[in-house]
């Protein structure tokens, strides 16, 4: 190994209370609100098909036009309230809100910058009602930080002269700043999401970007980081030179996620994915016929894809410039929260199952308990199960209590019976499981 003293913090998963939470919690969703809700992917009668929320980049808008949407930030149907209960019903955990995105406008009134929502007609403090109203129904907060800030003067991509580098040390302090000010006026805050890292700057500065986890978990006891935000002595990001993950959670799958049978590595480590329900749109976009949209039931599979390996899924939201949500988003966050309603217990708190992944859907396990979570019935009736050496089936039943068949096929192999009147949804096959390794060795005991 490389000596190296911007690396890891730490070796192996977090076990502390404040990351078994983060972890057992499996299920949030993502909030991208900003200025960009506004021109929702139009400028000057041109409808941008990117993201909606780099529109001031695809239509290469001077900063200061841009900024002059502030002076119609003024979303009169928000109402923090009803954003929580909206979250609370759809069965999220956690809710992770853009404090700033790329375009630095700001959802908190900072002291810092004048691009902020104090500066607006709506002029009140929108994150500050957000945490209040999503921890008052018991829903965590993460703030999604954008470390990239095209507003600010300061800002480098990269550092080519001396002058830059001046500059960009006058903007890490500013972005320090910030983020002091975010923990203090925030203190429930339990994660801190960095976007925005990507540039030669900060690859080139990974000793602020160690100095930022470990400014926060000194100001937040507990608080997660991304591996996002971190980059080492030698500027590799996520994972440091000798190749251990940073920050307490790999968060590199945006739109897309790990193989089942190819990408078994993550299993060894916390992580934690997001996404879009269009193609890739995380702001608010006029048109969403652009691209192709997720039906409820891809958005689904999604959720328990992650959770199926060890990971958390974060559901993109992009709210509409007066503050409420678009129809779609309705439709979905009612379709999970329904979902969830009858079948949680496959996606709380549980994990890997470590069994080989079968056609029919996906394994999540907690404790003794695997859970089946069937997409794609087959026309043979039966389930190929097909369990880890010493692994036995004791019980298999919906969760609505039906039983089901467990005939062993051959040896660590068996067909689980799809239940006979099945729900026109995917549903969930509970096994009782057991490990005769685990009972041998107590036996062992015994005798000695
Ligand atoms: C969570 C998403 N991350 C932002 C983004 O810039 N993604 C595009 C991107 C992703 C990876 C490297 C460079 C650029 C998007 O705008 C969303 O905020």
């Amino acid at each position: 190994e490389v000596e190296l003293k911007y690396g890891a913090d730490r070796l192996g998963k977090r076990q502390d209370p404040a990351m078994q939470k983060f972890r057992e919690n499996r299920l949030g969703a993502f909030i991208h609100w900003g200025l960009y809700a506004i021109p929702g992917g139009e400028w000057n009668n041109k409808t941008y098909h990117g993201a909606a929320e780099w529109l001031k980049a695809w239509a290469k808008v001077p900063t200061m036009d841009w900024l002059e949407l502030m002076k119609q930030w003024n979303p009169q149907q928000f109402d923090a309230k009803k954003w929580a209960k909206m979250a609370k019903e759809m069965g999220v955990k956690y809710v992770k809100i853009t404090t700033k995105h790329h375009e630095g406008f700001c959802l908190w009134p900072s002291k810092y910058t004048e691009y902020t929502v104090a500066n607006t007609p709506y002029k009140k403090d929108i994150l500050g009602e957000l945490v209040k109203a999503y921890n008052a129904v018991g829903i965590d907060v993460h703030f999604y930080f954008s470390v990239l800030d095209w507003s600010h003067p300061d800002w480098r991509s990269s550092i080519k002269t001396q002058e830059d580098s001046i500059a960009f040390q006058r903007f890490l302090t500013f972005t320090d700043n910030q983020l002091k000010e975010l923990a203090t006026r925030y203190p429930t805050v339990k994660d801190f999401w960095f976007d925005g890292t990507w540039d030669a700057s900060i690859k080139q500065n990974g000793w602020w970007t160690a100095h930022v986890e470990r400014m926060l978990k000194e100001m937040l006891p507990g608080v997660t980081i991304n591996s996002r935000l971190r980059a080492d002595d030698y500027g590799k990001r996520h994972f440091d030179s000798n190749g251990h993950l940073m920050g307490d959670y790999e968060s590199a799958y945006e739109r897309r996620l790990p193989d089942p049978v190819k990408d078994l590595h993550v299993t060894k480590w916390d992580w934690e994915a997001c996404m879009t329900i269009p193609e890739n749109q995380w702001g608010y976009h006029k048109d969403w016929s652009l691209s192709y949209v997720k039906n409820p039931t891809e958005v689904l599979a999604r959720i328990v894809h992650a959770v199926s390996m060890g990971g958390n899924m974060v559901v993109n939201f992009g709210p509409q410039p007066d503050g409420d949500f678009r129809p779609e988003e309705k439709k979905i966050a009612d379709f999970i929260g329904k979902w969830m309603k009858k079948n949680s217990e496959c996606i709380y708190g549980c994990d890997y199952a470590g069994w080989e992944k079968q056609d029919w859907g996906y394994y999540t396990r907690k404790s003794n308990q695997v859970y089946m979570v069937v997409f794609n019935p087959p026309y043979s009736g039966q389930l190929t199960v097909k369990t880890p050496k010493g692994i036995t089936i004791t019980t298999a039943k919906t969760l609505t209590g039906e039983q089901t068949q467990v005939t062993e096929t051959t040896r660590n192999e068996y067909n689980v019976s799809l239940p006979k009147n099945m729900p026109q949804e995917p549903f969930v096959i509970k096994l009782e499981v057991k490990d005769a390794q685990k009972t041998q060795d107590k036996y062992r005991e015994a005798l000695t």
